[in-house]
């Protein structure tokens, strides 16, 4: 899947959250998706999942099936969670036994019958991601699923998406609190500067004083730029 030359705002006239985002979305792999408050982590993961269209740019070869939670579950629907997800699961084409496996797997099952209103905000959540994985999603978009969960479904879920990717979709994840930093093979994105940068946050940079012989600084300037640091005479 493919963004090119992207660009996203919410209203004509409207400060641009992303422009100019060209990038891969790499299959069989996690990306975690980080970046400050505001800087527009939850408005790329509604464009990757397709939710929403970009106002330039194109998006290519999105994988049919696509499972997406967003941040907040709209919890508000008069059903129970087993009436939600039994629909979720025909709409998706998917048989209604996948509902209970799902539950199962996240510790929801005692939860099925309660009606959506009366979930905590923790389970609601729970009942968002059951949603999103009921297809066995090509993509699978999930927009800070660790916020909210119990301890033990949030030290189960890195794993369940990396086997998830190892079965070969794609996984994008924001993640503000580092529960992906013990996945191997992790890629991470920045949302900073209305764009998407791929990799780690350049380190901070910091000036160290060496006071040194005349006679030696010029061959020590030079051992530095060789080992690729700046380093000048005073
Ligand atoms: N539905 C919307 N309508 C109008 N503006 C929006 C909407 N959603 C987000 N924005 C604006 O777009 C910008 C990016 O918001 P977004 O929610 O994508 O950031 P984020 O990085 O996910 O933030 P956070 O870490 O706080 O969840 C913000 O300026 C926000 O006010």
């Amino acid at each position: 899947m493919r963004f090119n030359q992207v660009a996203f705002r919410y209203r004509r006239r409207a400060p641009w959250v992303l422009r100019d985002v060209t990038l891969t979305v790499p299959r069989g792999r996690i990306i975690e998706v980080n970046g400050r408050n505001g800087a527009g982590k939850s408005t790329l993961l509604r464009l990757v999942a397709g939710v929403v269209p970009p106002v330039r740019g194109s998006v290519g070869d999105r994988p049919p099936s696509v499972g997406y939670a967003p941040e907040r579950f709209p919890a508000g629907q008069p059903f129970t969670a087993r009436a939600y997800l039994g629909h979720m699961a025909a709409v998706r084409g998917v048989p209604a036994a996948r509902v209970g496996e799902w539950a199962e797997r996240l510790g929801f099952t005692g939860l099925l019958d309660t009606r959506l209103p009366d979930l905590s905000k923790g389970s609601a959540h729970k009942a968002g991601l059951i949603q999103a994985l009921l297809a066995a999603p090509g993509l699978l978009v999930l927009d800070e699923p660790f916020a909210g969960l119990d301890a033990g479904t949030r030290a189960a879920l890195p794993a369940l998406l990396a086997e998830l990717a190892a079965e070969g979709s794609s996984v994008i994840v924001s993640d503000h609190q580092g529960d992906l930093r013990s996945v191997p093979g992790v890629v991470r994105w920045q949302v900073a500067d209305q764009t998407v940068h791929e990799g780690d946050p350049p380190e901070e940079q910091t000036v160290v004083e060496v006071i040194v012989a005349r006679s030696q600084a010029e061959d020590l300037v030079g051992r530095l730029k060789a080992d690729g640091y700046e380093a000048r005479l005073r």
